[in-house]
């Protein structure tokens, strides 16, 4: 029997959440998550905390990598000494990892450069992204989105706020049935005319369902769009919960 279990009252188990707060949108998604964390029927504790070091980093038990501008992200990390444990954080140890926007950018093992030589990656999500898939800041767009993920709680459509959006445009290691690992696409956005700017690829996943705006591999999700710039805490929650069952 140990300590704990011989105690009247356990103290209460506290997950870490972290947000990775180089750039880009890290307090929204902090207040998010604690504002869903006030749903959770559930008796651990969660704490979202800013992270900016490899020392923060590792009290994390889960993190969030926001949008903003993945090349800025990836060069303040490099300069942190963040990238290799944040490379560890997601692929050694496996721990639930949620990118939106240039969060999902980082987190892809490969992006079109949009410039030579692009920006340094972290991985974990075996799959290419098409960067400014949609054009410039003044193409953002915001669209109600199914996401059947969400099950009961998606009834009503979610703000997708989509800004120099980048979208999957190609998965290098599928899920099937019976085989371990691959990537599972959890949305997509219907139903919009390829804004195709000369020279850009054609994204490869595209098809008359829509393009590729959220997906999973295991511990890591990845969506084109913004959460945290919207007033809605159903995706976090969804997350908070899949967390949860990860730990
Ligand atoms: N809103 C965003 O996060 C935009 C991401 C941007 N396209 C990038 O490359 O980083």
């Amino acid at each position: 029997m140990t300590a704990h279990s011989r105690l009247a009252n356990p103290p209460t188990p506290t997950v870490v959440v972290g947000v990775l707060a180089l750039q880009g949108g890290f307090a929204e998604h902090i207040n998010l998550v604690r504002r869903a964390a006030a749903h959770l029927q559930s008796a651990a504790h969660v704490q979202a905390v800013e992270v900016r070091t490899p020392a923060e980093l590792d009290r994390c038990d889960a993190l969030i990598i926001p949008g903003g501008e993945s090349t800025t992200i990836s060069l303040v990390a490099a300069q942190s000494g963040l990238l290799e444990p944040l490379r560890r954080f997601v692929k050694v140890l496996g721990k639930p990892v949620w990118g939106t926007c240039a969060g999902l950018i980082l987190l892809s093992d490969e992006a079109n450069a949009t410039k030579k030589g692009g920006q340094e990656l972290i991985g974990g999500l075996a799959v290419r992204v098409h960067r400014n898939h949609f054009g410039r800041q003044i193409e953002s767009f915001e669209e109600g989105l199914d996401l059947p993920f969400l099950g009961d709680d998606g009834a009503v459509p979610f703000p997708g706020v989509f800004i120099r959006a980048p979208v999957v445009e190609d998965i290098l290691s599928p899920a099937a049935p019976g085989r371990k690992g691959g990537v599972a696409v959890l949305a997509k956005l219907p139903g919009r005319l390829d804004k195709a700017s000369p020279g850009r690829s054609q994204a490869s996943t595209r098809d008359d369902s829509g393009d590729v705006i959220a997906v999973r591999q295991g511990n890591v999700l990845g969506m084109s769009f913004h959460p945290e710039l919207t007033t809605d805490p159903r995706i976090h929650l969804w997350w908070l919960r899949e967390v949860l069952h990860q730990l």
